[in-house]
């Protein structure tokens, strides 16, 4: 099919009001430029987009946040002797690709903008004549088994029969920028993609164990930011790397052994917090489930998160492995988080489950906490 432009319609965006409404769709139309060689219209909830290339325009609106649906298109005038004259070519190619035959049952949808001589049902009926004289086949409203849209917009009109389903969510950068707290595992990386599908540009930060972990560990955190990237268009996601090893040691030499990962947690979130601050981001994303693993418990939860400056963020709360699993095979980083990264060997063998805020305070002062955060900063931002 000879389509020459491209059809996008987004959601929740038109339930805005019309001053927010044009904000989101300038934010929508510059994301889609800066991912796409392509001339852009926006008319009445609509997106008219012409690519230079038309096969990556239509691979890459699919991961553009915002857009609900899009449809290739041909677009001709407004004229009863064009729509039959295009419509039936249009019906050919449809014919050409086994998608009709003189046996389907279709029907025509027309949705009419502007002033014309005929209502939307007329034009229905007309085009419905149309695929009738070409090829013969059943009009059935009710339960069609291929439909063709007749789009007439004033003087223009449009044809297709596809929708393919976009994304969804808001415009990346329509709602702020959040610091997100990414590991080499499944779970962090769903939440950010979660966060980000509801507009919010991120900086992903990634706590480096050495020598607690491996090298591994960071190429596949550098990996799973390669991968959200294809999602980030207009907003590419910052790094940010910090060195926790000697965070980590401090831990593990002046509070109790059982402690060590609610003090790793509860450091994460404190560094994150300032690294929100120098990022101009008004909150934390983390990748938490409750009671998947033992720094998940809600004891354990209240206790690493009571000092935190920003709000946590956490859309995978309710969700459980397999409801994480799929989201994460959906946007292509399962198999760089099933990748071996050799783990943490700073790990208790029995990891506390259900932290007593008293002995966490107690542990916190003893490992001088704001110090060793304070380091952890200075070396990420030196000035
Ligand atoms: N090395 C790290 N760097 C950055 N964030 C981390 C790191 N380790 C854990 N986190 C953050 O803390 C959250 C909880 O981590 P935890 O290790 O308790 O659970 P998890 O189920 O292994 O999470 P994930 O699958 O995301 O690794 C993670 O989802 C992530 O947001």
């Amino acid at each position: 099919m000879e389509y020459d432009l491209i059809i996008g319609r987004y959601g929740e965006v038109g339930l805005k009001s019309p001053r927010v409404r044009g904000r989101f769709e300038r934010k929508l139309v510059s994301n889609i430029k800066a991912k796409l060689k392509c001339e852009i219209r926006v008319s009445q909830a609509r997106f008219y987009i012409s690519p230079e290339n038309f096969e990556e325009g239509l691979e890459k609106l699919d991961k553009i946040f915002g857009i609900v649906s899009y449809s290739p298109a041909i677009s001709l005038k407004t004229d009863l002797e064009e729509i039959d004259k295009y419509l039936t070519e249009y019906v050919g190619e449809l014919e050409k690709e086994g998608l009709i035959t003189s046996e389907t049952p279709f029907a025509i949808r027309c949705r009419r903008v502007g002033t014309h001589e005929m209502s939307s049902q007329e034009f229905a009926a007309y085009a419905g004549g149309v695929v009738i004289e070409k090829i013969g086949a059943p009009v059935n409203l009710s339960n069609p088994e291929i439909t063709i849209y007749l789009e007439v917009r004033e003087d223009e009109t449009y044809i297709y029969h596809k929708k393919i389903p976009g994304p969804g969510g808001l415009p990346l950068g329509s709602q702020g920028r959040l610091v997100a707290l990414i590991s080499s595992g499944i779970d962090s990386p769903v939440a950010a993609y979660l966060m980000m599908k509801r507009g919010c540009a991120v900086t992903a930060i990634h706590f480096n164990n050495d020598p607690f972990s491996g090298p591994q560990v960071t190429e596949n955190f550098n990996r799973l930011i390669d991968q959200l990237n294809e999602y980030s268009s207009g907003y590419p996601i910052r790094r940010k790397i910090v060195k926790y090893g000697e965070y980590l040691q401090k831990a593990k030499d002046e509070a109790p052994e059982k402690l060590t990962c609610v003090l790793c947690k509860s450091g994460m979130y404190k560094i994150a917090s300032e690294v929100a601050k120098k990022e101009k981001a008004l909150g934390i994303i983390d990748g938490s489930s409750v009671g998947q693993v033992a720094s998940q418990t809600l004891p354990n939860i209240l206790a690493t998160r009571e000092n935190a400056e920003f709000p946590i963020l956490s859309p995978l709360i309710g969700l459980d492995k397999v409801e994480i699993e799929k989201i994460a095979k959906k946007i292509g980083t399962f198999p760089i988080s099933e990748l071996n990264d050799g783990g943490c060997s700073a790990v208790p063998k029995y990891p506390e489950t259900n932290a007593d805020l008293g002995r966490v305070h107690e542990s916190i002062e003893a490992m001088d906490q704001d110090a060793e955060v304070k380091k952890v900063i200075d070396n990420l931002y030196p000035n």
